[in-house]
């Protein structure tokens, strides 16, 4: 199911914090991608828009089928049905249709506009990009990314060429209009940087050097240090940084495009705003990325080095996708760092930005499949939500007012721990009943039902806390990110010092981060080790052990094992990260020792440290008690299906002579303590366990005990009646009744099936069927309500074939199974016999 992202627009706390923040004396706050907003606009969706490019020259020659249907602007058919083209057979006109021929998907699909064939690069401009000019000027950040095949149209759309430009060239100009409309009122710097991700190596369009690194930065997001940024004051100057930038892309030819880009190309334009009236401070960010082409292997027709630059683009394409799968769940943890082209695109995607997704797709059945995954990922990207900031920035922050901002936070961080002790303790309650309902103590079955109800409480009531503390978080976070930028300017503190202490901080963030995920994966790991071995010791219950079991177990143990490697990897990362993070608080200190001006925006920071420890703490919760939940649900289920056929099989052993009384009465037992009765009291004084000894004898059994076994059996008989609506029952000739005597319920169609049937689940059927020896089982499967024929010797010889819909039991006399001469089937009126042979 598709959840779209939970992002609240006044968040409870977050409320007072903006209207704490918002007062007079402080205007706004805000950091441009973390930081506070000034406003906060409604979460609103990525907006996603489907180019196909028309059919090349390749694509008509071989006379392709086209796979896109347009239905109008904003919606398509995916590989439509086409008008019923007769099918013959032999000459003949078939009604139905050639099986041989694949079936169409026919699927329809909407996004905010499809462009078709004959769309221009001005009318994409016009009805995507163009608009987000406006948000840049408002002070937020705005990025377009095209996604597809190659050879889809990616670079067409967003670079173009000099007869028809693409969306980057038609939006800085627009952006150059806006800027010269605004010069009256507002000072303009805008700086560009024009970078591309080549095998997972980041480097300079504009100045070609050195590899890269990436970084955050509270101030514009992610930043590459060392990259050189350009000043620009006209379109014109634009043009050739872009026009000098493309020429060092790195291309190939491919058989799908013999220009291929083979890299990401990310070209960024930094925009800060003066408003002349009050000084205030508007900064914003536009990220216009050529994605290289995702790619099957084949359809480059690349081999060796080649092959691998291919794979690495479909692995950072892959990572690109698992993120935007997890913002349209709407998930808190999003991959971004599984490659550089999402760490790049972090602040791209889903957070403090307005982003647009142009999918380019060809319309030819020749790439069917990249056509449809990309219209797929597409679909799902819609859901991504962002919420929009502006990125304003304002000086002034008295200090009673910070004074009460860390009594806030304090406060608000307190009620964090509370927040974490009680999901603590739910925690353990969960994990008590958890044992008892693994160790039996509480009923299973019937009580299934209302255990799961209990969980699921618990589940909701954790899910409820946790959108409580999100939201109480994303409002921390605001006034954190706003604190610490107005904090600063307050200090008058060096930009260059309090660059290295943002930097330091930020440090210690991502590797309070890598501890996360270690550890998240850890607990993970360890949890689901724990319910292997539950497993494994439960594998071992069973002796009747069989070449497939021993497989299994084997298979079990090797897992445990290598989960076990895996824990103590990570427990070494585990530990260098503990190390590390000493070493930064030692740098930290040190800073701070050096720079008493420091000490008020360091206990902000020590603040929002806290804060993140408390998050990740309570994030680990919670997916502790996931998977606790799920293997619990999986057990319940398991109990379930085992106590169903531990029935099945009392009943087939109850209703035998030499039915031992001890499992009769573990059975009733069993029972009992399902019913939630603590034990059971014998008329002879033993239970089950004291009659354990006895198990493989009725000898031992004492009159009491041979009573009981047959109120047991009488009662298990009782119930039968229920089950015997296509129930064949075995008669003697000598009794006419049947319901009076006790009766042995066999599973004889499975034992029947046996021999007329190779399939491996009868066979395991018949292990268990308690009457294998006694009769002989028939070379032909038995036919449903057909005659079936019973020897005096008390052989089956049914007639029939079928013997898949024969799915019944058979009850026998146990004081005449040696005289068995006729079968019965027993039908929900019981007057309705078939004929007897
Ligand atoms: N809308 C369009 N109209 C006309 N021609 C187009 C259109 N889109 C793409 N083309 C042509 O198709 C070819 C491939 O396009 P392009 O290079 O933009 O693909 P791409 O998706 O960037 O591929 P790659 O990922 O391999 O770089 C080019 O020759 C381009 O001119």
């Amino acid at each position: 199911m598709v959840r779209s992202k939970n992002i609240p627009n006044t968040p409870r706390q977050g409320g007072s914090v903006n209207r704490r923040l918002s007062g007079k004396v402080v205007k706004i706050l805000s950091r441009p991608v973390s930081g506070t907003p000034s406003s906060v606009s409604a979460g609103c969706n990525i907006k996603v828009v489907v180019r196909v490019r028309p059919p090349n020259a390749k694509e008509q020659e071989s006379n392709q089928r086209h796979i896109i249907r347009f239905m109008d602007d904003k919606s398509l058919i995916f590989d439509p049905k086409e008008d019923e083209v007769p099918f013959f057979y032999h000459g003949v006109p078939q009604k139905t249709r050639d099986l041989l021929k694949k079936e169409k998907k026919d699927i329809a699909l909407a996004y905010d506009r499809v462009f078709d064939f004959a769309s221009t690069n001005v009318e994409v401009f016009d009805s995507s990009t163009k608009s987000l000019i406006q948000v840049l000027m408002d002070g937020c950040n705005c990025s377009v990314f095209a996604y597809g095949a190659t050879g889809a149209g990616k670079t067409f759309t967003m670079i173009g060429n000099p007869e028809s430009p693409g969306i980057t060239y038609l939006t800085m100009e627009e952006l150059f209009i806006h800027k010269e409309k605004l010069s009256v009122e507002r000072e303009f710097e805008l700086m560009v940087t024009y970078i591309e991700v080549y095998n997972e190596l980041v480097k300079d369009l504009l100045n070609p050097g050195s590899i890269l690194n990436l970084r955050e930065d509270s101030k514009y997001g992610v930043m590459i240090p060392g990259v050189k940024v350009h000043k620009i004051k006209s379109p014109e100057e634009l043009f050739s940084l872009l026009e000098q930038g493309n020429k060092r892309r790195t291309q190939h030819p491919t058989d799908a495009n013999a220009e291929s880009s083979r890299s990401h190309a990310v070209f960024q334009v930094y925009i800060q705003m003066t408003i002349k009236a009050n000084r205030e401070i508007r900064r914003a960010k536009l990220s216009m990325i050529d994605l290289a082409g995702s790619e099957r292997g084949s359809a480059t027709g690349f081999v060796g080095a080649r092959f691998k630059e291919g794979a690495n683009i479909n692995k950072s394409l892959l990572a690109l996708g698992n993120c935007i799968n997890s913002l349209a769940d709407g998930l808190r943890h999003v991959p971004y760092r599984d490659s550089k082209l999402t760490r790049l695109l972090k602040d791209s995607l889903g957070g403090n930005c307005h982003t647009i997704m142009i999918a380019n797709v060809s319309p030819s059945s020749i790439h069917y499949d990249d056509t449809y995954n990309t219209l797929k990922y597409a679909t799902r990207a819609k859901n991504i939500k962002s919420i929009i900031k502006k990125n304003i920035v304002n000086a002034e922050l008295h200090a009673d007012k910070y004074i009460k901002m860390v009594d806030d936070l304090q406060s608000e961080n307190a009620q964090l721990k509370s927040e974490l002790a009680t999901l603590k303790k739910q925690y353990e309650e969960l994990q008590t009943k958890f044992t008892q309902v693994s160790n039996g103590d509480i009923c299973a079955v019937d009580n299934c039902n209302s255990q799961d109800a209990g969980q699921e409480n618990i589940a909701a009531g954790l899910l409820q806390g946790n959108q409580e503390l999100k939201k109480q978080n994303a409002a921390l976070e605001n006034v954190i990110g706003g604190l610490s930028t107005r904090e600063a300017s307050t200090q008058q503190i060096d930009p260059k010092l309090l660059q290295n202490y943002q930097a330091l901080v930020q440090e210690k963030k991502d590797l309070m981060d890598s501890e996360f995920q270690l550890r998240s994966g850890e607990l993970v790991m360890s949890l689901k080790r724990e319910l292997k071995q539950d497993t494994q010791e439960r594998l071992s219950v069973f002796y009747l052990d069989t070449p497939t079991k021993d497989d299994r177990r084997r298979k079990l143990i090797e897992q445990v094992q290598r989960s076990e490697k895996k824990e103590q990897t990570t427990n070494v990362a585990l530990c260098q990260n503990r190390k590390l993070q000493d070493k930064s608080d030692e740098n930290l200190q040190e800073c701070l020792d050096r720079n008493p001006e420091l000490v008020k925006i360091h206990e902000l920071s020590i603040l929002e440290l806290e804060k993140l420890r408390l998050t990740y703490d309570r994030d680990l919760e919670q997916k502790r008690h996931r998977v606790l939940l799920d293997d619990h649900h999986d057990k319940c289920q398991l109990i379930a299906q085992m106590t169903n056929l531990m029935k099945q099989l009392f009943l087939s052993v109850g209703g035998r002579a030499d039915a031992p009384v001890a499992i009769i009465r573990k059975y009733e037992e069993l029972v009992a303590i399902f019913e939630g009765k603590k034990s059971l009291t014998w008329g002879d004084g033993k239970s089950a366990d004291e009659l354990d000894s006895g198990l493989s004898s009725t000898t031992s059994v004492n009159e009491n005990a041979e009573e009981q076994n047959r109120a047991t059996k009488r009662k298990i008989e009782s119930e039968t009646p229920v089950r015997l609506d296509s129930t064949f029952v075995c008669n003697t000739g000598a009794s006419s009744s049947t319901t009076e005597v006790p009766t042995v319920l066999t599973p004889i169609n499975t034992l029947m099936v046996v021999k007329g049937s190779k399939s491996p689940a009868v066979k395991r059927l018949a292990t268990v069927a308690p009457l294998k020896s006694r009769f002989t089982v028939p070379k032909r499967p038995l036919l449903t309500g057909t005659q079936n024929h019973i020897s005096p010797k008390g052989k089956f010889m049914p007639k029939g074939r079928d013997a898949y819909r024969f799915t019944t039991k058979a009850s026998i006399r146990p004081d005449s199974k040696r005289e068995l001469t006729n079968v019965r089937k027993v039908m929900p009126q019981p007057s309705s016999r078939p004929k007897f042979m």
